[in-house]
């Protein structure tokens, strides 16, 4: 597995000013590479931050933004439009403010759309377009940076930990019974998350220390009790998924001090 970074910042501004400024800075280094670039996106209040100040920033068209391919990491199924969908979220603090071009933004599919309120067959049919924009050579198109927010438990997208979602095997899953809510929910799965290029997990806040420290000291197995970190939480029995996740060509962490491990 290729390098595994650790960005430490001193509080959830800087964090998120950091993360929008790397994101801008990896985009437009990818499309001068290869004339294009992509970036899945995730859910969560710290995202949310990252994308508003990517909005703000002032280099931000350094991107050329009609060239980037924007896909989503994980959706909470509810109808097109709802104020809770990470793509409503997405578009509201950046997505609608950029000269995207339209087609190459693929929201996973919403409850009231072709295939109504099935969550299955709408990651079925995400995993198609997923394989159209593949082409010949395989499953999954490209992904330049594949943005993750942590859960407290150390969930990613909604991959959620002792959730039958964390052996799924095929790239698009359908989650029902998400302890996070809304309940019903559509998600990469962790074999799709790990051939990104770089993956990139954003935690801020003392109550994601227990799942960042198992997931950067080991694992992500539960550590026995008499292993509790400061924070008193040994972690959820078996696999934990931010543990789990890494980029082919980069993994990195960004914290802020009160999700950092306070030790390692
Ligand atoms: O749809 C979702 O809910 C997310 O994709 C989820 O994985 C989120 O990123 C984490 O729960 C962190 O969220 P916060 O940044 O709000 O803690």
């Amino acid at each position: 597995m290729a390098g595994v970074r650790r960005n430490v910042l001193g509080d959830r501004d800087e964090l998120v000013r950091v993360v929008a400024a790397r994101l801008v800075e990896t985009l437009a280094g990818a499309q001068a590479a290869r004339g294009a670039a992509s970036v899945v996106l995730t859910g969560g209040r710290v995202a949310a931050d990252v994308y508003r100040t990517v909005r703000d920033l002032s280099d931000r068209d350094r991107v050329d933004w009609s060239r980037v391919d924007v896909w989503w990491g994980d959706e909470r199924f509810l109808p097109a439009g709802h104020p809770d969908r990470n793509e409503t979220q997405a578009r509201a603090a950046l997505l609608d403010a950029l000269p995207l071009d339209p087609a190459r933004v693929h929201p996973m599919p919403a409850d009231d759309g072709p295939d109504g309120p099935d969550p299955q067959a709408a990651a079925q049919r995400y995993g198609q377009a997923l394989a159209v924009a593949a082409g010949p050579d395989g499953d999954l198109p490209r992904f330049d940076v594949l943005l993750l927010g942590v859960g407290e438990d150390g969930h990613v997208a909604s991959v959620f930990p002792g959730h039958p979602v964390t052996g799924a095997t095929e790239p698009v899953a359908a989650v029902r019974d998400s302890p996070k809510p809304p309940p019903v929910r559509i998600t990469l799965t962790l074999p799709a998350i790990n051939t990104a290029g770089e993956v990139w997990l954003v935690a801020a806040g003392a109550d994601k220390a227990g799942a960042v420290r198992l997931a950067l000291t080991e694992s992500g197995t539960a550590a026995p009790p008499a292993d509790a970190g400061p924070d008193g939480w040994a972690g959820p029995a078996g696999p934990l998924p931010a543990a789990a996740v890494h980029g082919v060509d980069r993994t990195r962490w960004f914290l802020d001090a009160e999700a950092a491990p306070s030790t390692g």
